[in-house]
């Protein structure tokens, strides 16, 4: 009997597998969209690349296009195209609705944040609560409050020179990223600059969610298992689960600490209101906020959003600009000589604005930006309502599509020998009248671009300006690969172990 039952289960199995397998291949309407059939038939293809060949799906969607053309199915559900013309579509400004992947987006656990918003709508109203603070005029007021964090580097890297220290420059830019973003957003600011090591570990949690990327892709119901699961069993069992969830109710509580402070306060100074530190969390609770997007859980998720987008994305382009200004002696002379037209002595602190029109010192931030490549993988959209055509392939509404941005910043026609740090390519282009900015994609495009972009270009112009004036260092075992990007774990990883950039502090210049 039981093996009747058995027998009849599974040749229902079968009979089922073979009619999706059918429908995906001959009745699906992704089925005329060329590409690999096992691609088509199962997300096991994905999963085989991401989850055990770790994070090299990227390089599998590259092969498949030098087979199959710019246009291919990925798996079941998703096209990627690879043109850049043809990336502006994908990622359209307001005017055309465009929808997140649920699927893709519940790997991040934070649902309700402005970035892993479904409907175009929602975003909208969701990213609106964080325009106001990060427009050029409210960073460009902040100037002074981002160059104390960069002081408290300075002083770090002054005091490894005396003790001739070797420096982990990635681990310090985090932590520099990450005191600005929490004090930004919360008020409060965390010190790492100043804790040994620069509190290294104040990455893991975030490095642990990257780690668990794709598992999470494929299982998002582990979130509920991390969950469920106390603290302190995690401490023992996983450290980067244990340092992910320890973020996360630290996250939580500042959000319960500002609702509750909010409530029992009276009335609040003017210039308490100006100051930049709580500048994010008092207009994310603000009265005018509907009350359904100031839940203690909508703040965790908003602010966990907020300072995982803010922090290894800026350390990795801050670490390859270190990297090539302090191997090549070329670059570092021509910066620091522009430096010194605006900066007369070595704590000269240039505004933001001033330091923009220094045409090498742009090159040099946007060579380094589009090397560190930003977001590693695919960040798909749905277009609801609409449907696209490309080169004659019909793109039907409510199909998920994508444009790894990697493939646009190292396209070889547009950016040629694109692996090489050449940062005179953008002055020679724009004597061409060619606009090479039009594929700096690091920040997407589009109504759902990086909202922080402006504080990522001041802290980008304000770190190498300081550094590359002021420092002479010399780079500590620390071969390229350490800054090369071999796989995908939503931030680009090298081959092995994470980004690395050591270095000894050389030099203090002082004049
Ligand atoms: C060089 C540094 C950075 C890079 C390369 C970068 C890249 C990106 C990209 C590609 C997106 C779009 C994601 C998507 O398509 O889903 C994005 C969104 C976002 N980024 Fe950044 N980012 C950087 C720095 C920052 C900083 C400093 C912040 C600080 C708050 C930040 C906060 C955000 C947020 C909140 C979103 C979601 C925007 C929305 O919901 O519309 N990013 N970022």
């Amino acid at each position: 009997m039981v093996s009747l039952i058995i027998l009849q289960l599974g040749v229902g199995l079968v009979a089922y597998l073979l009619v999706v397998s059918i429908y995906r291949l001959f009745f699906h309407p992704l089925s005329h969209i060329p590409g690999p059939k096992l691609a088509a038939l199962t997300h096991g293809y994905e999963f085989y690349y991401d989850v055990i060949k770790k994070g090299t799906l990227i390089w599998e969607i590259q092969r498949l296009h030098g087979i199959y053309g710019p246009i291919i199915r990925i798996n079941p559900r998703e096209v990627h195209i690879l043109d850049p013309e043809y990336y502006e579509e994908i990622y359209a400004s307001s005017g055309r609705r465009r929808h997140k992947d649920p699927v893709f987006q519940s790997q991040f656990n934070v649902m309700m944040s402005s970035i892993s918003a479904i409907e175009a709508e929602t975003h909208r109203q969701r990213r609106g609560l964080l325009e106001k603070s990060f427009s050029k005029r409210a960073i460009q007021n902040i100037e002074a409050f981002i160059y104390t964090h960069i002081n408290r580097l300075v002083s770090r890297l002054e005091e490894a020179q005396e003790l001739r220290e070797v420096v982990r420059l990635d681990t310090a830019f985090a932590a520099l990223a990450s005191d600005l973003i929490h004090e930004y957003l919360y008020g409060i600011n965390p010190g790492n600059l100043d804790k040994e090591g620069f509190n290294g570990h104040v990455r893991d949690g975030i490095n642990g969610l990257f780690h668990g990327a794709h598992v999470l892709y494929f299982f998002p119901a582990l979130h509920v298992i991390m969950d469920s699961i106390p603290l302190g069993i995690w401490e023992r069992l996983s450290q980067p689960v244990f340092a992910l969830l320890s973020e996360k109710r630290l996250i939580y509580q500042m959000g319960v600490d500002a609702l509750e402070a909010k409530a029992t306060r009276k009335a609040v100074d003017a210039d308490v209101l100006e100051t930049p530190g709580g500048k994010l969390i008092r207009s994310l609770t603000a009265d005018t906020v509907p009350a359904h997007l100031r839940t203690p859980d909508r703040l965790m998720h908003e602010g966990f959003a907020i300072i995982v987008g803010a922090v290894e994305t800026q350390t990795r382009p801050l670490a390859v600009a270190a990297w090539h200004i302090y191997s090549r002696e070329d670059v570092r002379c021509r910066l620091r000589e522009e430096l010194k037209t605006i900066m007369p002595n070595p704590d000269s602190k240039p505004s933001w604005n001033q330091l923009e029109q220094l045409p090498y010192l742009a090159n040099v931030v946007n060579e380094s930006l589009r090397l560190a490549t930003g977001i590693a993988g695919r960040s798909p959209r749905v277009a609801p309502t609409e449907t696209l055509v490309y080169k004659g392939y019909k793109i039907p509404p409510g199909t998920v599509m994508s444009h790894i941005n990697y493939f646009v910043l190292m396209d070889p026609t547009i950016f040629p020998k694109p692996h090489e740090f050449d940062p005179d390519r953008w002055s020679r282009a724009a004597l061409k009248g060619a606009r090479l900015d039009k594929y700096l994609v690091n920040f997407g495009r589009g109504s759902r671009m990086c909202v922080g972009l402006n504080l990522a270009y001041a802290e980008m112009f304000l770190v190498i300006a300081t550094l590359a004036r002021k420092f002479d260092m010399e780079l500590y075992e620390t071969p390229k690969a350490n800054i090369e990007f071999a796989r995908d774990f939503g931030t680009p990883l090298p081959e092995s172990g994470e980004l690395n950039v050591r270095a000894t502090v050389t030099g203090v210049v002082t004049e």
